[in-house]
């Protein structure tokens, strides 16, 4: 288990790194285009199970999602204190 601001730092450490297996590495070589259709497919995944099916389910499905929504930032160098600015 780990937060936001963990996973953030783990990400952009994979990115510096770039080690071999890495999904973040791949998904960040794939570019902003191909990630940003997963963030859609996760965000739609997340919709269906929040509506449909269990919390565990759905939970599941939302970390999928901020797990994709840190990968877009990290492919356009946006950090957390950026997106934190206009909370
Ligand atoms: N939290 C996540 C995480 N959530 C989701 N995913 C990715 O998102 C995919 C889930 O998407 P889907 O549900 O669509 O699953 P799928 O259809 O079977 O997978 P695809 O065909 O879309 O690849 C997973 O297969 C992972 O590739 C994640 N990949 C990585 N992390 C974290 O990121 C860290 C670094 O990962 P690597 O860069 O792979 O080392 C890991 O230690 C984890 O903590």
């Amino acid at each position: 288990m780990k937060t936001f601001e963990e996973l953030f730092a783990k990400l952009s450490e994979k990115a510096r790194v770039r080690p071999a297996g890495s999904g973040t590495v791949a998904a960040l070589d794939a570019g902003v285009h191909a990630i940003g259709k997963k963030v859609v497919e996760e965000a739609a995944e997340s919709w269906m199970a929040a509506e449909h099916e269990s919390r565990e389910r759905a939970a599941e499905e939302i970390s999928q999602l901020l797990y994709h929504v840190q990968v877009l930032m990290l492919a356009r160098g946006i950090g957390l204190d950026e997106v934190y600015k206009h909370l």
